[in-house]
């Protein structure tokens, strides 16, 4: 199924952030969707998941299972790594397999400790597991890979390629290396 983002125009009461944006995201896709920062890309995200409604425009195509890995990490302090991917995914991955996804991303010596006390690279990486585990048809990616190093962040670009299958990836980064790690379609928001 494509996402179709059309003529959308969103306005917090300030003038508009985003204005007429159109954009096709064709299923399986990846699209990495750049600019300066204020222009509107994550308040784009957050309409395509139905957390804002834009005053104009249209979404839609938008599948049943969406996974969105948020520019914070918004993992429960508290909670072990393990936790809180069964959070998202309930019973439907059992516990050896979230144990061996966290072990793809070099966290299989902190699955369960509580997140507050892992770095914050450890963190980002948790709430990647926490996204892909839960099987999604489409990813939206903010700033996914703030605060990895470049081997990791390749390691975990590879991770996400290796889990999602077939899924549309919608991600938003400010970095060209990023995007042309991620690959697929690189676009200005600006432009659009
Ligand atoms: N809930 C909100 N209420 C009022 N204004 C908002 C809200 N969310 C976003 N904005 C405003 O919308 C504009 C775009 O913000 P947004 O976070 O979408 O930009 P961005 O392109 O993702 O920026 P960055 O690259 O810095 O993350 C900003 O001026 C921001 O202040």
């Amino acid at each position: 199924m494509d996402l179709v983002i059309s003529h959308v125009y969103k306005d917090f009461g300030r003038g508009p952030v985003l204005r007429d944006v159109s954009l096709t995201v064709r299923q399986g896709e990846t699209v990495c969707l750049m600019g300066p920062s204020g222009l509107g890309k994550t308040t784009l995200l957050r309409c395509v998941a139905g957390l804002e409604r834009p005053e104009s425009g249209s979404v839609t195509g938008v599948p049943e299972r969406l996974g969105y890995v948020f520019q914070e990490d918004r993992l429960c302090g508290a909670f072990s790594a393990v936790a809180n991917v069964r959070l998202a995914t309930g019973r439907t991955l059992p516990e050896p397999e979230i144990l061996r996804h966290l072990e793809e991303l070099g966290l299989a010596g902190s699955a369960r400790r509580p997140v507050s006390q892992l770095s914050g690279g450890m963190r980002r990486r948790v709430a990647i597991a926490r996204a892909v585990c839960a099987g999604p048809q489409l990813l939206l990616l903010d700033e996914a890979f703030k605060g990895l190093d470049d081997q990791c962040r390749r390691d975990t670009v590879a991770y996400i390629r290796r889990h999602t299958p077939g899924a549309s990836l919608l991600c938003v980064t400010h970095d060209p290396e990023e995007a042309a790690l991620l690959g697929g379609r690189c676009l200005d928001l600006s432009t659009l």
